[in-house]
């Protein structure tokens, strides 16, 4: 049972979070912090939040369990913000989508890498933002990886692990480099795509008449395309190097296939179609398994 869990940034990820503790009885207070006012009375409003306060310092105070799930450039003005004011068992996680940035914006703002930080990230999510897109069921059956530092001492690992196993999800561990490599190549390198497709498309002169013969295919490969542009930006400075190292491996792979459609090489194009079915297929074969199995 968490006393008082303190969450700084009330959107989709922050919000979710909060409700589903609520949900499962697991939290007795949740007071929210945030820069916009509209926001945090709209999560008063919707029960998500008990209180909230513009002041982190103020936020944590007393806390057992603080969160942060602000984009990835406003994590180190957090951290250096609730510096002095964290209580003797706070612990502290967050929801970044890359993970060394984190760390290191904590070792830079303490001073120090604190042994009660447990860097976090559920791989769950929309491409909506603000609490209004937020809900309990978020994390069910998702995964959550942690990444703990070289300092981090196990007890707080084990309490942000009960914390987000009470929302439902399955929860891993890796190291930092790990998470960020493997991040970059599953959702930081998806999300360029379809940020990537639309804009070239969109900026072509007869775009009004290519949006409006777009097929199904199209909505599904672009949904992502409306994530918040200030939250991807953050992630791609964030993680800059595994992103552009995955990025330069992907064109590599397209001027290949490009270069196999000009030369009309059919039977190559069945192959390389064939292998990436069957590899989709096993995967979705997979996540299906997983849930029948649940
Ligand atoms: N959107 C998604 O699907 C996922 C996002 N994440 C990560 O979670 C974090 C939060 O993302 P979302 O909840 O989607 O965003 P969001 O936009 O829904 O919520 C972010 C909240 O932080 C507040 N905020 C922004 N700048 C701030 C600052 N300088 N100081 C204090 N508060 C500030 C905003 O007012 C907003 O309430 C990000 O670090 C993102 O990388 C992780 C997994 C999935
Ligand atoms: O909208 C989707 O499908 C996503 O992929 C959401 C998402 C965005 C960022 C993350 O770090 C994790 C999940």
């Amino acid at each position: 049972m968490i006393r008082k869990l303190a969450v700084i940034g009330v959107g989709l990820i922050g919000g979710s979070l909060a409700r589903a503790l609520r949900k499962a009885g697991e939290v007795r207070e949740i007071v929210g912090c945030g820069r916009g006012k509209a926001n945090l009375e709209k999560a008063l409003e919707l029960g998500v939040i008990d209180s909230y306060t513009h002041d982190i310092g103020e936020a944590v105070e007393g806390a057992d369990m603080v969160f942060l799930a602000v984009p990835l450039g406003a994590m180190k003005d957090a951290f250096a913000a609730m510096k002095g004011h964290l209580a003797e068992d706070a612990v502290i996680t967050d929801g970044g989508s890359s993970k060394a940035s984190v760390v290191a914006d904590a070792e830079a703002a303490f001073g120090e890498l604190p042994s009660n930080l447990v860097p976090g990230h559920p791989i769950a999510g929309t491409e909506r933002n603000g609490v209004e897109a937020s809900f309990a069921e978020l994390y069910e059956d998702r995964r959550v990886i942690l990444t703990p530092t070289e300092t981090t001492v196990p007890e707080a690992t084990a309490r942000v692990r009960a914390m987000w196993e009470a929302c439902g999800a399955e929860v891993s561990e890796m190291s930092v480099e790990h998470h960020d490599e493997v991040l970059a190549a599953t959702s930081h390198l998806p999300h360029m795509l379809a940020f990537g497709l639309v804009d070239a498309l969109a900026r072509m002169k007869e775009n009004d008449e290519i949006f409006r013969y777009a097929a199904g295919g199209f909505r599904d490969f672009t949904r992502i395309a409306s994530s918040n542009p200030i939250m991807w930006r953050d992630v791609c400075v964030a993680n800059g190097p595994a992103l552009s190292r995955m990025l330069s491996a992907f064109a590599e792979e397209m001027n290949e296939l490009a270069q196999t459609i000009a030369a009309g090489d059919g039977d190559h194009l069945l192959e390389v179609f064939s292998r990436a079915k069957e590899a989709r297929d096993r995967y979705v074969d997979g996540l299906q398994t997983e849930q029948s199995s649940e």
